[in-house]
């Protein structure tokens, strides 16, 4: 479904006022997510994950300078094809809650993502509705506007929206980040159950414990780099059949993998160091 291969990223930056520079954000990254498959990319803060959804998605800085390419169905992904795919065929969840129309209320809101991806006015608010129950989101909620909602609330509501689609590609960027336990788990078990439909499902999370239950393939991202993919059942026991030792480090890191806990240094954020 998607093919990502040798993809490098720079965006400039000004170490001066009057200086440019270019700055790798990623490098030489590939992986590819199958059709009926969800595909878990799990990295730090900062090591690329929400750059690379965007580069997929299209939603680049006109300064950004890439290498390499994507494929949609085996075709390339050039900007054209990027601008007549997005919400239709391709849908982000977004990391920041920002992506909500300020002024629209909720369900006008989902109900605009399902009619640009295909469905009739009438369809379109009435599966709005339903993606909306869900998410356990009511009616009040439903004719809220984004300032009234709660973080969780409205990072259910972007979820509503990538749902209620007919996209065949769904990435979903940290979609379950201040959502408690059961809102976290129904977040998770919508992505499993699209990736049961047939679709592609790119989870992007910082945490490989949300993504392991749930995930085929893990690619783990360093840096911009992408330091491994393995098979979601690679992380077991000592993590021996993992081939880096980066990704062996995350998994033994794990609290309920605490056996192996003295041999890793972590910083104040809780990332490997
Ligand atoms: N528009 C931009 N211009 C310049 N640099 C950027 C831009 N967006 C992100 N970066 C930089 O690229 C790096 C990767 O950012 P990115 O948002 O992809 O990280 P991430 O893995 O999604 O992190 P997080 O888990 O915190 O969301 C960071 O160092 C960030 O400062
Ligand atoms: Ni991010």
């Amino acid at each position: 479904m998607l093919r990502i291969e040798q993809l490098t990223l720079e965006l400039p930056y000004s170490p001066r006022w009057w200086q440019r520079r270019f700055a790798t954000h990623l490098d030489q990254l590939s992986f590819s997510a199958a059709a009926g498959s969800l595909h878990a990319v799990v990295g730090a803060s900062g090591a690329g994950k929400s750059l690379l959804a965007h580069t997929i998605m299209g939603l680049l800085p006109a300064d950004a300078r890439l290498s390499g390419q994507c494929f949609y169905q085996e075709t390339l992904l050039d900007a054209k094809r990027q601008r007549h795919l997005r919400g239709r065929h391709m849908a982000l969840i977004p990391q920041s809650l920002n992506a909500l129309d300020p002024l629209v209320r909720t369900q006008r809101q989902v109900s605009w993502a399902a009619n640009r991806s295909g469905l009739t006015h009438k369809a379109a608010w009435q599966a709005a509705g339903q993606a909306l129950n869900h998410y356990q989101l009511n009616d009040r909620a439903g004719r809220a506007y984004p300032h009234e909602l709660s973080g969780g609330m409205a990072r259910r509501v972007l979820a509503a929206m990538a749902h209620v689609g007919q996209a065949s590609l769904i990435i979903a960027d940290e979609p379950t980040v201040g959502l408690d336990p059961v809102q976290r788990d129904r977040v998770l078990s919508a992505l499993r159950s699209l990736a049961h439909q047939g679709k592609a499902v790119i989870l992007i999370t910082h945490d490989l414990r949300h993504a392991l239950p749930i995930a085929d393939h893990v690619t783990i991202m360093h840096q911009g780099r992408s330091v491994e993919t393995a098979p979601a059942s690679a992380f077991t026991g000592l993590g021996e059949t993992l081939k880096s030792a980066y990704a062996q480090a995350l998994w033994q890191a794990l609290p309920d993998n605490a056996f192996s806990a003295p041999q890793i240094m972590h910083n104040k954020e809780g990332n490997i160091a």
